[in-house]
């Protein structure tokens, strides 16, 4: 594998077993700080599981994930999280029953304080400055008008834009993206993909798996191909599409925007 300069996330040839199924085969990837890096691969291809292992969800079966020099493997996920890395799932993982507003400060909290804690509430009426950043979160996601309601109540997109003002509230040097317009209208799409460039702007480091080649196309920097747990391909998006290895196991037909 080529050296890859300024690289903030290294997946050190991991491999992960469940049982007799290798789900993840000699995962070599390397991540350069301030890009997006997409992870696309056809169904099954092994795309959860890698996020899962880099976030420490999942242990591998060999090898090691290096954040910026230091090791993750074996590390606990809030651990994981403290180091800078924050991550938005498929499902939204939000607190229903606290305000929208509560729901952005808690990570705050959980990041400054080193984990969640129910007496966290308490202060969020006497924190004025993450309040105050998360209110200006509410307003760059659409969502202040909101901030009162249980989180609970929201659409799938808007808890999904939620979920990802309650990990810049973080200020993570990493942030990972599980398919995050999945589920949502093309609207809903574009103001996402709108989103997530502004946050490019400010530099952060972004992993994302996708399955809409659009959203891929508009935001990739760097994209690498899974298929049956291997990466067959690592190039740039004009590579990626050109590549035939990757039009066989993935495009296949697809037209890439
Ligand atoms: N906990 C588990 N136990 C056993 N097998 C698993 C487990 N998790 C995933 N697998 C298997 O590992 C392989 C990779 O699954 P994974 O969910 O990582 O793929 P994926 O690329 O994310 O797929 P999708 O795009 O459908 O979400 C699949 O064959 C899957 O059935």
């Amino acid at each position: 594998m080529e050296p890859v300069e300024n690289v903030v996330l290294h997946v050190a040839d991991v491999q992960k077993n469940f049982g007799g199924l290798r789900a993840l085969s000699d995962i070599d990837l390397q991540v350069e700080e301030g890009k997006t890096h997409a992870i696309i691969g056809p169904n099954g291809a092994g795309k959860s599981t890698l996020l899962n292992v880099i976030i420490g969800r999942i242990p591998p079966t060999s090898g090691a994930v290096i954040f910026d020099g230091t090791v993750l493997t074996g590390r606990a996920p809030h651990e994981i999280n403290q180091l800078g890395i924050s991550r938005v799932f498929q499902t939204p993982e939000i607190f229903p029953d606290l305000t929208v507003l509560q729901n952005v400060m808690v990570p705050a909290f959980a990041k400054r304080d080193g984990d969640f804690r129910v007496n966290m509430l308490r202060s969020v009426e006497s924190e004025k400055e993450i309040r105050e950043e998360a209110e200006h979160l509410l307003e760059d996601f659409g969502l202040i008008g909101r901030r009162d309601d249980h989180a609970g109540a929201l659409s799938r997109g808007d808890k999904r834009r939620l979920e990802l003002a309650m990990c810049l509230i973080q200020h993570p040097r990493l942030l990972l993206l599980d398919e995050p317009t999945a589920g949502m209208s093309r609207h809903d799409t574009n103001t996402t993909i709108a989103l997530l460039k502004k946050i490019k702007e400010r530099g952060m480091t972004k992993v994302i798996i996708e399955h809409d080649m659009h959203v891929v196309f508009s935001l990739a920097d760097k994209i690498s191909v899974l298929a049956q747990g291997r990466i067959i391909a690592t190039g740039l998006p004009h590579e990626i599409k050109e590549d035939p290895r990757v039009q066989e196991a993935y495009l296949g037909g697809v037209e890439a925007e």
